[in-house]
């Protein structure tokens, strides 16, 4: 299965389910793994069949940053919804990581797959 992969994208936002987290922005780091068949891109050259990882990027961090989320599992399912209905991904794969969250652990996350191919 071809996939685009987006790795560690980094947005600052607001995250978490303490009061004291609804007053500061924090950073999640985000992996994607996504569903593409990459053959036609490859094969024309042509940007427009490929799933851009910019246009991802950019989408993404206007959506999580829109309004303040309590749960990275929120963040996660909703990375998972928009790149589907948005994007046309078929199966997508979405690490949601929290650095420092927890102060002995480097970082905490999760992770979802939605989708089939
Ligand atoms: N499974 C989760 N557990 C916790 C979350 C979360 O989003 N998912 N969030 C918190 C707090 O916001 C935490 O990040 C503060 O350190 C706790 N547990």
């Amino acid at each position: 299965m071809d996939k685009v992969l987006i790795r560690e994208l980094k947005v600052e936002t607001v995250i978490g389910i303490y009061e004291w987290e609804k007053q500061i922005h924090q950073t999640l780091l985000i992996d994607l793994d996504m569903a593409w068949d990459n053959k036609l891109a490859a094969a024309s050259d042509d940007y427009q069949y490929a799933l851009c990882y910019e246009t991802v990027s950019n989408r993404l961090t206007a959506l999580i940053t829109e309004k303040p989320i309590e749960l990275i599992e929120t963040v996660a399912e909703m990375t998972a919804q928009c790149l589907m209905s948005e994007f046309n991904v078929l199966w997508v794969k979405v690490a949601v990581m929290k650095p420092g969250a927890v102060p002995t652990a480097k970082s905490v996350g999760v992770v979802i797959e939605r989708g089939h191919i």
